[in-house]
């Protein structure tokens, strides 16, 4: 049997820095922000929709999204991130369900799907048990601010596009605090998977 860990958070708060520990523990890591990349890849049939949608203006020369513009769009507009989510996430859902498969048939034992609107596209359905990655919202203002270089209001309007924190850690199995450094992070995360070793 195949135990699917659930990883999510806010913006920023640090799945990714979680999930590079999973990986470095040779935990196979399902990561849905490289989905939504692959997803929209030059010619594929979900960037066309999305062009349709939203205007040539949208692509770059190349032919690639150009993501800038259209998140400086949707994170100003709730309406249009709507309808993005509405185009894009049925590819995502495929692709992950997909993935989830091909780990299965391998025969891992655990697997991590790592998705920062986990619980707003009810993945957690799909979870054994879900992890919350958190930090207070004024650490996660400034670290997306460095992180992204953006405005502390272009910052808070992508915070602002997703669920708030609390809510997320209520609804958590299992919480990591990453506020403080990544070393007592990594303490947290590898506690956790003794204790899954141990089961
Ligand atoms: C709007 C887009 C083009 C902006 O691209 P950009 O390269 O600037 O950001 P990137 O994709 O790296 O996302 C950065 C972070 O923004 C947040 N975010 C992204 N999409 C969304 C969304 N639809 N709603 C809320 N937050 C989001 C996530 O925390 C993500 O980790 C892009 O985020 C996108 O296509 N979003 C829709 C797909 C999606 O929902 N992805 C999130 C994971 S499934
Ligand atoms: N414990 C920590 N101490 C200091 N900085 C950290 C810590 N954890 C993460 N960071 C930094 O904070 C930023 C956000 O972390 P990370 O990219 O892991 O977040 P994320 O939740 O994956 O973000 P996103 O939702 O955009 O995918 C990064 O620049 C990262 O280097």
């Amino acid at each position: 049997m195949t135990y699917i860990l659930g990883l999510t958070g806010g913006i920023a708060t640090g799945k990714s820095t979680v999930s590079h520990i999973f990986k470095n523990s040779n935990v196979p890591v399902i990561d849905a922000d490289i989905i939504a990349r692959q997803v929209v890849e030059p010619k594929s049939e979900t960037l066309k929709m999305i062009i349709n949608e939203f205007g040539e203006k949208y692509l770059m020369e190349n032919g690639a999204l150009n993501r800038k513009k259209l998140g400086k769009l949707v994170f100003n507009d709730g309406a249009a991130l709507e309808k993005l989510n509405g185009v894009i996430h049925p590819a995502i859902r495929k692709e992950i369900l997909t993935q989830i498969q091909f780990q299965k048939k391998l025969g891992s034992p655990v697997i991590v799907l790592d998705m920062p609107l986990l619980f707003e596209q009810n993945y957690q359905i799909i979870c054994d048990a879900v992890m919350v990655v958190f930090v207070p919202e004024t650490t996660q203002l400034k670290r997306l601010i460095n992180r992204d270089g953006l405005t502390s209001d272009e910052a808070q309007l992508r915070i602002k596009a997703q669920w708030p924190i609390q809510k997320k850690k209520d609804l958590a199995d299992f919480v990591i605090d990453n506020s403080t450094t990544v070393a007592v992070t990594r303490g947290q995360v590898l506690n956790w998977l003794s204790n899954q070793n141990n089961d």
